[in-house]
């Protein structure tokens, strides 16, 4: 018995850690230790203040109920209402909406909203199911949720498998239950419903404005660069536009079903014509990758626009690219993070990376409450400022503390929150 016991415990210490909660509480722990907070404050982020769990049946189109499960973490509301994406996808877990609205708070606090972070998940696969079904299944959850959502308390928005549509639905049934036509509960809706200008490509947007940022300090000329995107959803479709328009050479692209590569450069324009609604091409090509080879491509610049989990310690010494920008959430592991920082990569860390969706999604909600909206030049105008001031107070940072982005990121972003609890006399 004690031997297996000892094997256990080699084994254990043999897996890498790919828990996103335990990864990034790691951070935010050694950020406020840094900072000179005291335990008290770490004990108050380490978990949302609120996380609700849901049961939402749904009359299927085969007539059977099926009941799914779904989340709302709101994480800390010190400095005003919540805010963060709704994810609908099978592997949605409670751990992972936990991780991702401390994230939520995390951007907030670099690019300087007054929001905390929430985010919310519902397991399911919507590619499998139909337009009336996903209606049904997005109004379901508005309803679960309701209680604790709304324009001054938490403000859902779209992430992985959601869009425009399912904000649409979700906005129409706020309204309803609250008797009032409410577009700012919800952002990231079709423009004629109050949705923003510049909404849908905005995280596209803001990492292509980081990618430049990196490139220039790692001396690359973005003209030719040759650079690999993995996902082709709403970030990494978007952004394969923006980098091919500046003359960069997106050498792969990726979706859950595999890769496809030409190192002359993919054609874009044709990709994004045959993309179906949740990012999937790469299945009307017989000749592909796998997603694992497409990180050991060579190429100077990765940009992870899937899930979290992709780059870890049994890849990161085989990557060829010398900037690693994170539009996903949590794409890299922390062991991976030190193995490629060892090596001279930057990575520029999602929080920040991926900041210009939260960001526009704050100019419609400002846009919603005062009733008279933007030209898409002004919210562009507006999200490059805030962008390149964060990319450079972080980078500054981590230069002068000697530490890598991502943890200069997280010091930048939990300073305001922890002050605001303080302020407020919770801790
Ligand atoms: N949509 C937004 O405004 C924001 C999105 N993000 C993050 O960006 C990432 C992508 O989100 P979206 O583009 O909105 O999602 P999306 O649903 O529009 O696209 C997701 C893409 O990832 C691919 N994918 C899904 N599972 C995969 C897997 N296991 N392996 C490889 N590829 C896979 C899909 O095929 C699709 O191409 C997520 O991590 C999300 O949290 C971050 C900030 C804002
Ligand atoms: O646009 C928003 O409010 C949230 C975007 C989001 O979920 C994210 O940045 O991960």
């Amino acid at each position: 018995m004690a031997g297996d016991k000892a094997g256990d415990a080699s084994q254990a210490k043999k897996q890498e850690n790919t828990d996103v909660l335990n990864s990034t509480l790691s951070i935010v722990e050694t950020a406020l230790n840094k900072l000179g907070y005291p335990e008290e404050v770490f004990d108050l982020l380490k978990e949302p203040l609120r996380m609700l769990t849901v049961r939402i049946p749904v009359r299927m189109d085969d007539g059977k109920v099926k009941v799914f499960t779904g989340y709302r973490a709101q994480h800390n509301d010190a400095i005003g209402p919540t805010k963060g994406g709704i994810r609908f996808h099978p592997d949605v877990t409670e751990t992972e909406v936990k991780a991702l609205s401390i994230w939520m708070s995390l951007k907030a606090g670099i690019v300087d909203l007054p929001y905390g972070g929430a985010k919310g998940g519902i397991i399911c696969d919507p590619r499998e199911m139909s337009f009336r079904e996903l209606e049904a299944l997005s109004r379901g959850y508005v309803r679960a949720v309701s209680q604790i959502v709304g324009p001054t308390k938490d403000i859902p928005a779209p992430d992985v498998f959601t869009n425009s549509q399912i904000m649409a639905w979700m906005m129409d049934e706020y309204s309803k239950i609250d008797k009032l036509n409410n577009p700012g509960f919800i952002t990231g809706k079709p423009i004629v419903l109050g949705g923003s200008h510049g909404r849908e490509s905005a995280t596209a947007k803001g990492v292509t404005i980081a990618l430049n940022e990196a490139a220039k300090k790692k001396g690359i000329d973005i003209k030719g660069a040759r650079v690999v995107i993995q996902g082709f959803g709403n970030a990494g479709s978007f952004l394969s536009k923006f980098l091919h328009d500046a003359g960069a050479k997106v050498v792969a692209i990726s979706d859950a079903y595999g890769a496809l590569h030409d190192p002359n450069g993919l054609d874009i324009d044709y990709l994004l014509d045959r993309r179906d609604s949740f990012g999937t091409v790469t299945k009307l090509f017989d000749k592909t990758i796998t997603n694992k080879e497409l990180f050991e491509l060579d190429c100077d610049i990765i940009v992870p626009a899937a899930v979290q989990n992709q780059i870890t310690r049994d890849n990161a010494h085989n990557i060829k690219a010398s900037i690693i920008v994170e539009a996903a959430n949590g794409p890299t592991t922390m062991e991976a993070t030190k193995i490629l920082t060892d090596r001279d990569v930057l990575i520029v860390p999602d929080v920040l990376a991926s900041a210009g969706g939260v960001t526009v999604s704050y100019f419609e909600w400002v846009q919603n409450n005062q009733g008279f909206y933007w030209t898409e030049e002004e919210i562009d105008r507006r999200l490059h400022e805030i962008m390149i001031n964060s990319f450079n107070n972080i980078y500054h940072m981590a230069k002068t503390r000697k530490i890598d982005m991502r943890l200069a990121a997280y010091m930048i972003g939990v300073r305001k929150m922890a002050e605001a609890s303080r302020f407020r006399g919770w801790v």
